[in-house]
């Protein structure tokens, strides 16, 4: 080796540069726009490098030892890097993790993009306990002190992980925010999700319910695809609630806006290419293309300025046409707050209540007793769109919604936050995280974990809770139901501010849909399969949940 070193002079300089830039980017992490700034650094050290050589030494210029020279730097540059990640030297070595976690987060996007991570996500707490090493600066945490440590009001900020959800030149929306200006953010959008503005957005549910209905109607006793019929109700609601914009995807039984899939191959994109840092810089370097979902915001925003609207819809309360704030929110916010909102209230409602339609469907008694409650409390003749007074006693629905929430929670893995640069650091899980790490809380681990429900955890029984019936059912076992630790709506100060809206939806839709029809799964269709193909991006990407649906007598 010493012999090549001596003999070589491209190799030991261009071998020392390499190492020298790894310290140096270890200290100065590229972001944003020096992104390019540090590729063409990189690229054309090497060749400053032969240029002073040929000086110094009398090296050829030629084809030969550019090449060597690019060689070598770039090897020495990966393999210190690779070397000081696996490391005992490196600040998390001693958290648990498979190698190829610790080397490269190029492992972890791969594996966001087979759409199986919470598999992998589970896989790695199952055999490495409640704190994991996920990439080469990130980790997993799914205990109790640890989701209170990091999520909570003491906790930690959103970091890098929500840089992605931005476009070039654009602010970010609310979840991408922090400190100061999240908070006065966050004031803003709540008002928009208070129990009087909730009851601003019941006549759209109405409406939107009834239309489901007269769509399900008009299909009866043919297989249909519940998913995308749940899909179809959340954005229709979603959109008229946000911007008064009627998508109409229920009447027409379509979606021709294209919204659907713009946000679903926007949250997959946006997941994948989020796994790493400076790709998503890149990304946001790239100008949008017309069907970006803030290009639609933006059209039906200003649509929404010219005709105004009768009712104080999310806009209403972005734009604080109410006039509660002194300084008028900056307009330049509205397009990527109003693509959150349809981004959060769509594909996450419509998953929950997939699953709700999943289990039940699985399980004929527990189909029975949901039916029997809803009868009880909603017999024929009265509607449970207009009347939302009998909510309170329907103890087994919610406990089924609660239960198909905590096991395939919506956001399965994601909840990303970061220990900030210049904290000194942070205890979490018993160990000292050092500045710039990652950390995920990933609630369907958080569920799965025994010591916060048990028996069986992964197991959907909805019976947990209801404590009388469930002391039955589980005979004598230690019941664990630590409510803390139910987050799929995450936790903390950055709780999902449209949680009380998401159960109001639920139960109105999901009580009309079941006192007006019989589901039963479409006769040629694997539903025991089909929690297997949940795809992991953001929010769930379901498969088709076929069905047959009939009116009720
Ligand atoms: C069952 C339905 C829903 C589930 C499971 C859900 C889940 C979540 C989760 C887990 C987060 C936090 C992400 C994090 O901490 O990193 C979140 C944030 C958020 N959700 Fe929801 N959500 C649902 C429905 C809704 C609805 C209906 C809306 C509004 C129309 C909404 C709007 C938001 C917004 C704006 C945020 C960002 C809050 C912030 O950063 O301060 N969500 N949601």
């Amino acid at each position: 080796m010493a012999t090549v070193f001596n003999s070589n002079p491209i190799v030991a300089t261009t071998a020392i540069l390499g190492l020298a830039n790894h310290f140096y980017f270890k200290r100065h992490e590229p972001v944003r726009t020096t992104v390019i700034h540090t590729a063409l650094v990189l690229l054309l050290e090497p060749a400053i490098q032969l240029f002073v050589l040929q000086r110094i030494a009398s090296i050829d210029i030629s084809v030969a030892n550019v090449t060597l020279a690019y060689l070598v730097f770039f090897s020495s540059l990966a393999m210190s890097i690779v070397l000081y990640r696996i490391s005992p030297f490196h600040p998390l070595a001693k958290i648990p993790g498979p190698v190829i976690f610790k080397i490269t987060k190029f492992w972890r996007m791969y594996i966001c993009w087979t759409g199986q991570q919470h598999f992998v996500v589970m896989d790695l707490h199952r055999r490495y306990g409640p704190i994991v090493r996920t990439g080469p600066n990130e980790i997993s945490v799914i205990d109790l002190a640890s989701v209170k440590a990091v999520l909570g009001s003491e906790g930690l900020p959103k970091g890098p992980a929500y840089l992605r959800l931005k476009d070039a030149g654009q602010p970010h929306s609310l979840i991408g925010t922090a400190g100061q200006e999240r908070t006065d953010r966050r004031r803003i959008w709540s008002r928009g999700f208070t129990s009087e503005s909730l009851k601003e957005y019941q006549p759209i549910i109405v409406s939107r319910g009834n239309e489901m209905s007269e769509g399900l109607a008009a299909r009866a006793g043919s297989e249909l695809d519940l998913e995308k019929w749940l899909a179809f109700y959340t954005l229709d609601f979603v959109s008229e609630m946000v911007l008064g914009y009627k998508t109409e995807m229920l009447k027409k039984g379509q979606d021709d806006t294209g919204l659907m899939e713009l946000i679903r191959t926007g949250a997959r994109v946006a997941e994948i290419i989020g796994h790493v840092t400076w790709v998503t810089h890149l990304a946001n370097l790239i100008p949008t293309s017309n069907l970006d979902l803030r290009q639609v915001t933006g059209a039906w925003g200003q649509r929404r300025v010219e005709t105004g609207s009768k009712t104080k819809d999310l806009w209403y309360h972005l734009t604080d046409e109410g006039g509660h704030e002194k300084v008028k929110p900056n307009p330049a916010y509205l397009r990527p707050e109003a693509a959150l909102a349809l981004i959060a209230g769509s594909d996450t409602t419509s998953t929950a209540m997939t699953n709700f339609f999943w289990f039940i469907l699985a399980d004929p008694k527990v189909y029975k007793r949901v039916r029997d409650e809803v009868d009880r409390e909603y017999p024929p003749g009265t509607d449970p769109l207009r009347d939302t007074s009998r909510h309170g006693n329907m103890t087994f629905m919610k406990a089924c919604i609660n239960e198909g929430l905590r096991v395939y929670p919506p956001v399965l893995t994601n909840c990303t936050r970061v220990v900030p640069k210049g904290s000194g650091g942070k205890f979490i899980g018993g160990h000292f995280i050092a500045e710039g790490t990652q950390v995920q809380v990933p609630p369907v681990c958080v569920h799965y974990n025994p010591d916060h429900f048990s028996p069986s955890p992964e197991s959907f029984i909805p019976e947990r809770w209801i404590p009388k019936e469930a002391e039955a059912i589980f005979k004598g076992q230690a019941v664990k139901m630590k409510m803390e630790a139910f987050i799929p709506f995450s936790y903390g100060p950055a709780i999902c501010i449209g949680k009380h809206l998401a159960m109001l939806e639920m139960m109105m839709v999901l009580i009309m849909m079941i006192q007006r029809f019989d589901f039963e799964f479409a006769p040629d269709f694997d539903w025991k399969e089909w929690p297997e193909k949940k795809v992991d991006v953001l929010a769930t990407r379901d498969a088709p949940l076929k069905v047959v649906v009939k009116p009720r007598a």
